[in-house]
C-alpha cells in the first residue's frame, strides 16, 4: 500500500500541492490533471527526486527514514527522460543492475520487446525522442521493483511500443507489481483497466 501523509510541496513560483492523507492499495492507478496541475511534481516526490514536507510510505517503508530500501522497491520513468549524453543505454543498464539488481535475461527481453537491438551500444546523444523514452521505460522495469511510476508512458512512443508497454504493465501487475501512471492522451483511460483514477486540480488530489 502507498500512504502519503501531510504532503506539501511549494515552489518559488507560488505553485503548491497539498495531500493531507492518501492511501492506494496494490494495483494500477491513473493520475490525471491539466498541464501544470502537479502530476509530475507528485511522481518525482514519490520517486525520491524532489524533496517535500510530510511522508510517503510504500509497503511500510518510509522514503524519509529508509530512502535506500524505498528506492530499491520504487522505479521511475520520466515523461521526458534526460540521461548524460556521453553514456550508452547499455552503460545505464549496467549501472542500474549494480545498484538495483536484476537479471541479464530481463534486460535482453526488455530490449527485444522495445526493439532497441544493438542500438543500446550508442551514446544517448544519438537517440531520437522515442528511443530515449524507450530507454527510460526499460530502466523503470529493471530490478525487482514492487511499484513502478510511469510519467506519461504512452506519449512519444509508436503504436507497436505502446502495445508492448501495455502487455508489460499487465504482466507485471499479475506478478503483484503496482503502477502509478499519468496520462494526457484522450485514450489513456481506455488503454488499461485502472484500480483507481485520481485527479489533481487546484493543488489537491481527489479520487474520481
Ligand atoms: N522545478 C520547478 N521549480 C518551480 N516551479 C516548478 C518546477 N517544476 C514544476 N513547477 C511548477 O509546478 C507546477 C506543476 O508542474 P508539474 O510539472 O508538476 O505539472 P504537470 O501536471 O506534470 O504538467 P504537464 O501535464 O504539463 O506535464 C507548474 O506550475 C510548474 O510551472
Amino acid at each position: 500500500m502507498l500512504e502519503i501523509s501531510q504532503f506539501k510541496k511549494v515552489y518559488s513560483t507560488g505553485f503548491q500541492l497539498h495531500i493531507e492523507d492518501l492511501k492506494l492499495d496494490t494495483g494500477i492507478h491513473l493520475i490525471k490533471g491539466e498541464n501544470g496541475s502537479g502530476k509530475s511534481t507528485l511522481l518525482k516526490a514519490i520517486a525520491g527526486i524532489h524533496d517535500f514536507e510530510g511522508d510517503i510510505i510504500w509497503n511500510g517503508i518510509s522514503i524519509k527514514s529508509s530512502p535506500v530500501t524505498f528506492r530499491k522497491k520504487v522505479n521511475y520513468s520520466d515523461a521526458e527522460p534526460h540521461f548524460p549524453n556521453f553514456l550508452s543505454l547499455d552503460e545505464l543498464i549496467r549501472f542500474s543492475l549494480k545498484t538495483k539488481g536484476g537479471l541479464k535475461t530481463q534486460v535482453e527481453s526488455l530490449k527485444r520487446e522495445f526493439r532497441i537491438g544493438d542500438f543500446s551500444k550508442n551514446p544517448i546523444s544519438s537517440y531520437s525522442s522515442g528511443m530515449l523514452k524507450k530507454a527510460g521505460l526499460i530502466l523503470a522495469f529493471l530490478g525487482d521493483p514492487s511499484l513502478i511510476i510511469l510519467d506519461e508512458p504512452f506519449t512519444t512512443i509508436d503504436l507497436e511500443a505502446q502495445e508492448h508497454l501495455r502487455s508489460l504493465i499487465l504482466n507485471a501487475r499479475k506478478r503483484g507489481i503496482s503502477f502509478l501512471i499519468t496520462g494526457h492522451l484522450a485514450n489513456v483511460e481506455s488503454l488499461l483497466e485502472y484500480d483507481s483514477i485520481l485527479e489533481i486540480s487546484d493543488g489537491k488530489i481527489t479520487e474520481t
